[in-house]
């Protein structure tokens, strides 16, 4: 049987959001992928553990806002591996699922910051990557160290709006920038202000 093209979203997911869900739907609909997962993160190792909710809280949430969406599957891979560095999960996604075609999706922002994360050219160089825009972030994302070292790799959507069905079977390293993604929404605000 043919592998599954999968989208894989990590995140903290302190909590879950709408942005969470635009940008899996997005990646779903303008790539042809069949599943996306969401990797809970145990511990993003860039962020403070003060105001990281529990694990098992982050992982209710996130069942909560995928509920209805069969095509979004929650996953605890890296709690059961003790994983918290991308490039190593990705490694060890790939040897479990050897039919599968990854493709890793990212919000803008990390495009900016994925130079500080650990061997991070082995993610380009394992599987395709998809940023999704992020208001405020645009700018720096596409004109940062990571784009530009990529540039040669970076794959243009279809100016026909038709799935790009292809992505997933590129070989890495590539990258798409996907803009139709534009809300102004966070885990931080929805802290701050204590609404879900
Ligand atoms: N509104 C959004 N638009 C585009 N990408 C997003 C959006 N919200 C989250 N993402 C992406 O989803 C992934 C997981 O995000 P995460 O769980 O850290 O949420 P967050 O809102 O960025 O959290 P925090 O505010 O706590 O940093 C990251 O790649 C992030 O860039
Ligand atoms: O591998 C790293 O060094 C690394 C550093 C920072 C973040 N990440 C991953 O990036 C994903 C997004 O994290 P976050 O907290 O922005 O939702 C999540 O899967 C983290 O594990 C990974």
């Amino acid at each position: 049987m043919a592998g599954l093209k999968v989208g894989l979203l990590g995140g903290s997911f302190n909590p879950a959001h709408d942005g969470h869900l635009q940008i899996s739907l997005t990646a779903l609909r303008s790539l042809g992928l069949d599943q996306v997962w969401w990797l809970v993160s145990p511990q993003n190792p860039l962020k403070s553990t003060e105001g990281m909710a529990d694990y098992a809280a982050r992982l209710q949430s996130a069942e909560q806002k995928v509920a209805g969406h069969p095509a979004i599957r929650i996953s605890d891979f890296e709690k059961r591996l003790g994983e918290t560095y991308t490039a190593n999960t990705l490694a060890r996604l790939k040897a479990c699922y050897p039919q599968n075609h990854f493709v890793w999706l990212m919000g803008a922002d990390n495009l900016i910051q994925i130079t500080r994360w650990y061997k991070w050219q082995e993610i380009f160089e394992q599987v395709p990557v998809a940023v999704f825009d992020r208001p405020g972030y645009t700018y720096r994302a596409l004109s940062g160290k990571a784009a530009s070292l990529y540039r040669h790799v970076r794959v243009f959507p279809p100016a026909s709006r038709k799935p790009d069905s292809r992505f997933a079977n590129r070989t890495a390293p590539c990258w798409i920038f996907l803009p139709q993604t534009k809300l102004k929404l966070s885990s931080t605000d929805i802290r701050k202000n204590r609404i879900n």
